[in-house]
């Protein structure tokens, strides 16, 4: 692990210089990887797994559309493909990527094929660090190790398929081979991360909690409903409050951020601009202090966990979330979202010749 200076700093992280893909192959070379669910991280992750050339097997329900998607990606059944349980028993490596819900549901059926010299690998630290209220505590003689790419499934797949990496978190829980370390990096390496960071599993569930219903996602989307509705309630129309608050945002300029950070992208602004971000960022910034400090306490307390629990254990739970999608999707500003992306010139018919 290589000792790197993060703003003053220091943090061990593994870099692919440092830890190769030839290297993560070889460690990995004995080992056959079950990816245990075909929803949004196993196709990522069990893609690069296998375009970077490990042993990798898919378990997926029967019978579900997610089974057919993992047929269209080319798992044969039989083959590479099989259910659940025989998948987690050919397995020396389980990597548990159903959903948080569906991990707990199929605990029972996934324990008995964890054998002695297995490694059970999640990508989040939920089912561990509340296991009060997941049941899933392992057996002792097996590792249980985590990797956690920050970012969709989608995006790990795609960023592998440009070249590119999605930087993910590692962490160990239990090590009884003496093998965790390794078998964590080499797995982290080969499922297409950038960099690794190190993290415990109760870090990595809090900040992850706090990031996707904080600035990723939740947040966001509530301070572009606030300016959009304010620019319209101040006789603003739709192109321009869309325009003026997420358009400009993801195409012109968390593009600069991304590349060169928050001040590069200030300066590649108008003297005008710098001048009033400068002065209300902090307004902004003490104004949701307190929402973030509810909302960390609402995930250390398990209040947050408990709450995905109940509402994604249901039956109906995928037609639930489907319709508060609905809701977003249907409102005036994603819709106006829409008619702005359709008018995107590369979205245009072939330009007719004049
Ligand atoms: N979605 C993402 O990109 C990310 C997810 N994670 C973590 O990765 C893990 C997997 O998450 P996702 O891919 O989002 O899960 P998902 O919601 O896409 O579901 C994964 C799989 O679980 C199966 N499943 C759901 N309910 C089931 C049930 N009752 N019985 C059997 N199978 C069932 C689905 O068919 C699917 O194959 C979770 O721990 C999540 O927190 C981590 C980083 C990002
Ligand atoms: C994509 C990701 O890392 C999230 C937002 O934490 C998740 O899907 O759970
Ligand atoms: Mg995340
Ligand atoms: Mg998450």
């Amino acid at each position: 692990m290589a000792k790197m200076n993060f703003g003053g700093v220091e943090e061990n992280v593994v870099t692919r210089d440092e830890f190769p893909l030839e290297k993560a192959r070889a460690t990995m070379k004995e080992e056959t990887i079950a990816v245990i669910g075909y929803g949004v991280q196993g196709p990522g992750q069990a893609l690069n797994l296998r375009d970077n050339g490990f042993n990798v097997i898919v378990g997926q329900r029967q019978e579900s559309k997610t089974w057919d998607k993992a047929v269209a990606d080319g798992w044969e059944p039989g083959v590479n493909l099989f259910p659940i349980e025989e998948a987690a028993k050919r397995g020396t490596v389980i990597q548990y990527l159903l959903s948080d819900a569906a991990q707990i549901a199929l605990w029972p059926a996934i324990k008995p094929h964890l054998t002695a010299g297995k490694a059970l690998y999640f990508s989040h630290g939920f089912g561990i660090t509340y296991k009060e209220r997941t049941g899933i505590v392992p057996p002792k003689d097996i590792d249980v190790i985590l990797v956690a790419p920050k970012g969709s499934g989608t995006s790990l797949r795609r960023l592998f398929v440009a070249g590119k990496g999605l930087n993910s978190s590692f962490a160990i829980f239990q090590d009884a081979t003496g093998r965790a370390q390794e078998r964590v990096v080499a797995l982290g390496i080969g499922v297409g991360s950038g960099y690794l960071f190190e993290t415990t599993f109760q870090k990595e569930v809090y900040s992850d909690l706090t990031g996707e219903r904080g600035s990723l996602m939740g947040a966001i989307q509530g301070l572009f409903a606030a300016q959009y509705d304010l620019l319209r309630r101040r006789g603003h129309s739709p192109s321009e409050a869309f325009n003026e608050s997420v358009e400009e945002l993801t195409q012109s300029l968390m593009p600069l951020v991304a590349e060169n950070g928050m001040d590069w992208m200030y300066a590649n602004c108008s003297t005008t601009a710098q001048r009033g971000a400068l002065d209300w960022w902090k307004k902004f910034r003490d104004a949701v202090a307190p929402v973030f400090e509810d909302l960390y306490d609402s995930v250390a307390s398990g209040e947050e966990a408990q709450r995905s629990i109940d509402s994604n254990s249901k039956e109906d739970y995928r037609e639930k979330l489907d319709a508060e999608l609905a809701e977003l999707r249907e409102s005036e500003m994603w819709r106006a979202g829409k008619t702005v992306r359709s008018l995107r010139p590369e979205n245009q018919p072939e330009a007719v010749e004049k």
